[in-house]
């Protein structure tokens, strides 16, 4: 059946977390659009790893198995990473279950998780094709859950500083106005990723060719991270902008007035407004703050937090496509 869950932004919109039960037991994670393991701290890890983390004890669930020989081993963009043994387990989410689900068991987490006591790990919910899982490749709860969920769907409700809700199984028209916007989504980078070529700043004229032109729908990276020519195009209509070197990236006067940025989904021009672009401030002093969105020199680029405030996004298993629409 279907499943839905509420999640909950931690400080300052950093990551969005909600509840998953592995074996009857229910920790908070981070889900991920942007990669394709579930990892969870556990009672292998140390005392002081452990120290203010829930953990998912595999010895008290009557339905853990162990996949011998397994292991996983995930680095992320951010240089952050994690590492360990693999089992499997039942996971339901918001009444979403999953059998034999692999369960990979960390015996190393790099510092940020570690000092980031809110999370238990991750939920990946990109395609599996970048599930780390040796020496057999494992797939993601949703890729398992495809077939019994009442459709092939699991859409993300994101809000600044407010609970949303991931839900599996079905799409909430309440939780978002208009009709959705379909794009076609290509699955080779084993991203949620579609064509986005252009942008406009305050309903002003769209460009019309950011280099790359693609982007990827990701629920586990904070920001926007876009190609320079759309940084440096929005901006250009902020009083008071500069490229920051000190705190790596584009600041300006909290009191700045942001205008609304216009982006391509695939054709469709999502908006992602100003109010959320301006973060957080960079000191205590208020003055000066932090852009959310910011510069990428690879590609493809990617659609954080950010344009998840903005934007209701249901991703489609069935076909490979995602649903936006304002919310
Ligand atoms: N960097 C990065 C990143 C990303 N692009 N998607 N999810 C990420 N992380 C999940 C936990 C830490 C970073």
């Amino acid at each position: 059946g279907a499943g839905s869950v509420a999640n909950t932004p931690e400080a300052g919109d950093v990551e969005y977390l909600a509840p998953v039960t592995i074996g009857g037991q229910t920790v908070n994670m981070d889900f991920d659009s942007g990669s394709s393991d579930l990892w969870v701290f556990n009672t292998q890890l140390s005392l002081n790893t452990l120290s203010g983390h829930m953990a998912y004890n595999p010895a008290q669930s009557s339905t853990f198995q162990l996949l011998p020989g397994s292991t996983f081993s995930i680095s992320y963009g951010d240089g952050s990473g994690a590492a360990g043994n693999v089992g499997t387990d039942t996971v339901n989410i918001g009444g979403a279950t999953v059998t034999g689900q692999a369960i990979e068991l960390a015996t190393d987490v790099s510092t940020s998780f570690v000092t980031d006591t809110q999370s238990t790990g991750l939920i990946g919910l990109a395609f599996s094709k970048l599930n780390t899982v040796k020496p057999v490749q494992q797939k993601t709860f949703f890729d398992n859950a495809l077939a019994t969920l009442p459709e092939p769907v699991f859409t993300a409700d994101l809000r600044h500083n407010a609970a949303g809700t991931y839900e599996f199984g079905a799409i909430d028209s309440t939780k978002f106005s208009g009709p959705l916007a379909w794009t076609p989504v290509n699955t080779t980078s084993g991203f949620w990723q579609f064509t986005s070529q252009a942008f406009a700043v305050g309903g002003g004229a769209p460009s019309t060719s950011v280099p790359g032109g693609q982007a990827i729908a990701d629920t586990g990276t904070t920001l926007m991270l876009a190609d320079q020519s759309v940084v440096d195009g929005y901006y250009s209509q902020v009083q008071g902008a500069v490229n920051n070197a000190t705190v790596g990236g584009v600041t300006f006067p909290c009191s700045a007035t942001l205008p609304d940025l216009q982006i391509d989904v695939g054709g469709t021009m999502a908006t992602v407004r100003g109010d959320d672009i301006n973060f957080a401030p960079v000191d205590q002093t208020g003055t000066t703050c932090f852009g959310g969105l910011q510069a990428t020199t690879v590609q493809p680029q990617i659609y954080g937090d950010i344009f998840f405030k903005s934007n209701f996004v249901a991703f489609n298993g069935g076909n490979n496509s995602l649903g936006v629409a304002p919310h």
